[in-house]
């Protein structure tokens, strides 16, 4: 069985709330009740309510300053005020300071039920929202303090909430999808999906039905319907990686539906609305591919609307020992070592090499060493033992 919605009724006429509880618990909901504003505040700190019915004007404490007291307690609980023809703009002057709404005695039970409602999944959503952006926090941390990172972070914040199309460069493993999920989590579509496609790792004739989907029989070996990434991404953010590998015919097909804003599936005519984002990266030059005919210049104006490009390890040394300090805590939780930091030696050679694997490959080197490790510091010699191995990328 659903879990009944518990409400906190406070007005200070005893009739009214009698016939209010009747009301509500009709429609499915627990309530209980206060005549006393100072009670109301001590049932507050002690309970946990979905919502909470206030009247505008009672004696001691009026509505507002009960809804300054029950924000202190509980900032998300959403708050209706109840109020008399005569407080109305009082209780607009309310909305402003944070109550969800208001509604007019005599009240129309239809109208509380429905406003209710909404108030109790809206409040949901963003408690989800919440500890949604709080897990994603930790697990989409980007670290960096040299100033082109700053300036990189500064982008990052504001493109997060702007809802345009995106184009992230840098060289292999600098970060780029790391980049994307952290402007998908921060952006307003964090609670829709994001989905992801790499561009070069599937072949150019399936890359086509993994974007758009396909129906039965479309082609031969399409034995079911099946969504492609564009369906998937409805509403949410589509990340295409790798963009510059892909071929000069899909890009046309591309461009054709970041115009249309519709999209159809592989073997049927029916359109389909494209509500997603599109961040796409890259780690090639986009301008040379296009000199060379292999990328439309259209389709490279449509996607760099907003361009964020991450430089290489081996031009912001600085900021070495703190990401391989990150990594090296992550390992350490990871594989359940205790191992606390590298010697200044250590840490000098992980400065001066060029990292053409950039964090991706700063990464594989920290989880070797705390693999590999005993003792609690990270010795140089243990580092130059993994440069020296035969396969090591220089
Ligand atoms: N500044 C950073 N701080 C912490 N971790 C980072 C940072 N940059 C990258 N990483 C980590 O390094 C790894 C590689 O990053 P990512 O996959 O985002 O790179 P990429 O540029 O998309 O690579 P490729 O071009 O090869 O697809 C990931 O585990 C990512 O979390």
């Amino acid at each position: 069985m659903e879990k009944k919605h518990r409400l906190l009724a406070v007005d200070d006429d005893i009739d009214f709330l009698k016939a209010l509880k009747k009301l509500l618990t009709k429609f499915e909901f627990d309530v209980e009740v206060a005549i006393d504003p100072f009670k109301a505040v001590e049932q507050i700190k002690n309970n946990s309510y979905d919502c909470i019915l206030l009247d505008m004007k009672m004696p001691g404490l009026d509505g507002i300053q009960l809804m300054d007291k029950i924000m202190e307690e509980d900032p998300l609980v959403p708050v209706i005020f109840i109020s008399g023809q005569s407080n109305i703009p009082l209780a607009v002057h309310a909305m402003k300071k944070g109550a969800y709404d208001f509604i007019e005695k005599p009240i129309e039970p239809e109208r509380l039920i429905m406003m209710l409602k909404h108030a109790i999944e809206r409040n949901a959503w963003s408690k989800e929202r919440d500890m949604l952006l709080t897990a994603i926090d930790e697990k989409y941390q980007m670290i960096g303090e040299s100033p082109v990172m700053k300036e990189v972070f500064k982008k990052i914040k504001i493109f997060s909430t702007a809802d345009a199309k995106v184009l992230i460069t840098g060289e292999t493993g600098t970060g780029k999808e790391l980049v994307a999920n952290i402007l998908h989590y921060n952006s307003p579509r964090a609670g829709k999906p994001f989905i992801k496609i790499n561009c070069a790792a599937i072949p150019n004739e399936l890359l086509e039905s993994e974007l758009f989907g396909h129906v039965k029989g479309a082609f031969t070996g399409a034995v079911e319907t099946k969504k492609g990434k564009f369906h998937l991404a409805q509403d949410g953010t589509l990340f295409l990686d790798e963009i510059g590998d892909m071929d000069i015919y899909l890009q046309a097909k591309l461009l054709k539906i970041l115009d249309t804003g519709e999209f159809s599936m592989l073997g049927d005519n029916k359109t389909y609305k494209a509500n997603c984002r599109i961040i796409s990266a890259t780690n090639q030059n986009l301008e040379e591919l296009i000199a060379e005919k292999k990328f439309r210049e259209d389709l490279y104006h449509r996607l760099n609307v907003l361009h964020i490009h991450i430089p290489p390890l081996r031009e912001r040394r600085e900021d070495i020992p703190h990401i391989a300090r990150f990594l090296l805590s992550k390992a350490t939780d990871q594989y359940n070592k205790k191992i606390l930091d590298f010697s200044d030696t250590a840490i000098e050679l992980l400065k001066q090499f060029d990292w053409p694997g950039n964090v991706r490959q700063l990464k594989n080197v920290v989880e070797k060493l705390v693999i590999f490790s005993s003792g609690p510091i990270i010795e140089e010699k243990q580092i130059e033992n993994i440069f020296n191995e035969p396969l090591f990328l220089k």
